[in-house]
């Protein structure tokens, strides 16, 4: 399929508003499309399907499934997509906004002094008007801008219409092999600039490390903690940590969900307290902002380990279910013409209320720097 029957079919799935996902993994010129064959909203419980899941934040509420045999699935190879050339309008913050966010990241960083609480992300919506609403160049935009990020344009007609660039893998599954990163810590990428991290921002990233580590003890073995590292998402830098494991015979996805999600990185710890101040505190519903997207069980060809004593077994090829989830940051919402744009940060005991106001406004840039 060339580059522009595989879009048109998705500008005609969505002109007849059927559901659909175009998205592309990070470091691969892969993009695949699932259309959905009518407009019923299936929804997963147990995450034992195969397909495409959408799933928010709250796992209370439903987690949204394209079912793969309801879908017809196509992919094609490209580096870079034909756009329309287009100027973007910087996003005026809002001085009312300005004062809620900073008397809510007061008061996480209260309960966090007060309280067993001690990590806390707190985040708020932005609303931009947009001239060109049309999601599919939005996500072309988006695709030829961030190539280390899981870029992904989500409609459900009974759902709304999802447009993201996230740099964070919830977690994924090979056959038994369970990979998971650990994310946090946030700075503006500067060429010119060695980069320099605080305490508080190691801190920050060893607090998801320890706690995923030990989220997943029960359920897998041989696990590995790589180095910190730096990694850049868009303008922005974060540090992570790289996690490996084996599944154990008796864990099902479901409980590596539970116990993943939603990581510190975007909920906080204690994990129950935290996600009780968010839905107490934050102003909004979250919705599928920081929840999880991704494929679901399917199963998919891996080539062997080369063994150039064993040339034979090489021509074979294993079969694997593989699942792959991540977290919906970096994202926005299309509501007739208006970006709904998601933003938050983790607070901790040194956390200063303006300068999270200031990185929830640098984050705003991923998605805004591609709207008109
Ligand atoms: C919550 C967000 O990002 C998360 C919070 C980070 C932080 O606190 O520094 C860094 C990366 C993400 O895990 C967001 O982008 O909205």
């Amino acid at each position: 399929m060339d580059e522009f029957s595989f879009f048109e079919a998705i500008e005609i799935q969505y002109a007849n508003q059927l559901p659909f996902v175009v998205y592309s993994r990070p470091i691969n010129a892969v993009i695949k499309c699932w259309l959905q064959h009518d407009e019923k909203l299936h929804h997963t419980k147990d995450f034992s399907e195969s397909g495409f899941v959408f799933a928010p934040f709250n796992l209370e509420e439903n987690s949204i499934l394209f079912p793969k045999d309801n879908c017809s699935y196509s992919e094609i190879e490209c580096r870079d997509l034909e756009t329309q050339p287009f100027t973007t309008s910087e996003i005026q913050p809002n001085s009312t906004e300005r004062l809620q966010h900073i008397e809510l990241v007061s008061k996480g960083i209260n309960s966090i002094e007060h309280t067993d609480l001690q990590k806390v992300v707190l985040s708020r919506c932005e609303k931009k008007a947009l001239q060109d609403t049309n999601p599919i160049s939005i996500f072309k935009h988006l695709f030829n801008a961030y190539k280390n990020a899981m870029v992904y344009c989500w409609f459900h007609p009974k759902v709304g219409l999802w447009i993201g660039a996230t740099p964070e893998l919830l977690f994924k599954v090979e056959g038994k092999r369970l990979t998971t990163i650990a994310l946090a810590g946030t700075q503006p990428f500067n060429a010119n600039e060695t980069v320099k991290w605080t305490p508080k921002e190691f801190e920050e990233q060893q607090i998801v490390t320890d706690y995923i580590t030990e989220q997943i003890q029960p359920y897998t073995e041989q696990i590995n903690v790589s180095e910190v590292d730096t990694v850049k998402a868009g303008s922005l830098l974060h540090l992570k940590t790289k996690i490996t494991s084996l599944i154990k015979d008796a864990s099902d996805l479901k409980s590596i969900i539970d116990a993943l999600h939603p990581t510190p990185a975007v909920c906080g710890f204690p994990k129950a307290k935290a996600k009780d101040f968010i839905l107490q505190h934050e102003n909004y519903n979250r919705d599928y902002y920081t929840g999880f997207l991704g494929e679901l069980n399917l199963k998919q060809a891996t080539t062997r380990n080369t063994n150039r004593r064993n040339v034979e077994n090489n021509a074979y090829a294993v079969i694997k279910t593989q699942s792959n989830f991540y977290v919906n940051l970096r994202c926005m919402q299309l509501k007739e013409s208006t970006a709904k744009i998601y933003v938050g940060g983790g607070i901790t005991k040194g956390s200063n209320p303006e300068h999270e106001w200031e990185e929830t406004v640098n984050k705003t840039k991923t998605i805004s720097t591609v709207l008109e």
